[in-house]
């Protein structure tokens, strides 16, 4: 499959504070890519650097056959994480003056945007200010804004931010229709459940370093599967159990716990199982449980995804 996005080597410095080391990675075309680490991780630089809004220390882009984002910033579609549309605008107005900047007639980007914020549910508003509409209706707008001239690459910087969970998911259908309409989709987060249900591919950034990429199950599969058990049980006790690896004491309330058990390579834990019983432990409830992205981002990078991990750069006079 061809690549829409190509990174090879990227590297982006501000004043002696490193950012982005060394990092490659590809999007094929039509398909959807999360870009994944916690706050700090890097994650807007590389973007900003991906749309040729800052250049980078060292390293080559391709975008959709440019070396510039600017070049083929029309062809380009983004959302950045600083949300923010003329207050005093409707959404008509102000979805049709974006798409406009990327060279879309007035008439057609607003005949668009009726049309949009009807499939969106946000027709009622249409004719509203801006500033009336709330956080989630306006993100929404915000969004449409930013894929009313139909480009072929939509880059949307954390766009799950601020978003109740039926929005989210609201958002999540938007996402695969632009897919399903032939657009490539690179999206930010560090929620890892948004990308376990839609991405083609993921990308793990830890530290500005790359450290995975490959599919959902890919990722998955570089972690342990492990058993949830709860009851009267000492964590020695599962630890002692047959296939076991490492055991994690999830909570505890009168003597009751539950339990991370964490299997081998290969393990199903019907060994540990059936130990457990013929050892007359106390078993109240036990679980299989395949490793969530969650889980392998933590195995991958020995850092937790939902950790801040801005360092505040050392150089003198630099600005976010
Ligand atoms: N213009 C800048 N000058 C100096 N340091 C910066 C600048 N922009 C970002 N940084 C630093 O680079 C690191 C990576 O920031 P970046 O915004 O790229 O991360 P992120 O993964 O997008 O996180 P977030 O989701 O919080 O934006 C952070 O430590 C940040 O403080």
């Amino acid at each position: 499959m061809a690549a829409a996005l190509t990174l090879e080597g990227v590297s982006k410095r501000y004043g002696d504070f490193q950012a982005v080391r060394d990092l490659s990675f590809q999007v094929e075309k039509g398909t959807i890519c999360g870009f994944l680490g916690p706050n700090g991780a890097g994650k807007t630089s590389t973007i900003r650097m991906i749309l040729g809004l800052q250049g980078a220390s060292a390293g080559r882009i391709d975008i959709l056959g440019a070396d510039d984002g600017r070049k083929v910033r029309d062809r380009i579609g983004f959302l950045p994480e600083e949300r923010g549309l003329y207050k005093k605008m409707t959404p008509v107005d102000a979805i049709a003056f974006f798409g406009a900047l990327k060279g879309l007639p007035t008439g057609e980007g607003r005949r668009r945007a009726r049309e949009m914020l009807d499939a969106q549910g946000l027709g009622a508003s249409k004719n509203k200010k801006m500033k009336e509409l709330s956080k989630g209706m306006a993100q929404k707008v915000q969004l449409i804004a930013s894929v009313v001239h139909r480009p072929e690459f939509v880059i949307l910087d954390e766009p799950f931010s601020g978003l109740d969970p039926v929005n989210q998911q609201g958002l999540e259908a938007v996402i695969r229709q632009l897919a399903a309409d032939g657009a490539t989709v690179l999206f930010s987060t560090h929620v890892m459940q948004h990308a376990e249900r839609l991405c083609d591919k993921v990308v793990l950034l830890a530290r500005g370093r790359k450290a995975f990429e490959g599919t959902v199950a890919e990722a998955q599969a570089t972690t342990r599967r492990f058993l949830e058990l709860e009851g009267a049980i000492e964590a020695a006790q599962a630890a002692a159990l047959p296939g076991v690896s490492g055991v994690e004491v999830v909570s505890e309330r009168d003597g009751v716990r539950v339990l991370k058990a964490a299997l081998g390579q290969g393990g199903r834990g019907q060994e540990a199982l059936k130990a457990a019983f013929l050892g007359g432990l106390d078993v109240r409830r036990f679980e299989l449980r395949e490793p969530s992205l969650h889980d392998a981002f933590i195995s991958l990078t020995g850092d937790n995804p939902d950790i801040d991990q801005s360092v505040k750069p050392t150089a003198p006079g630099a600005v976010r």
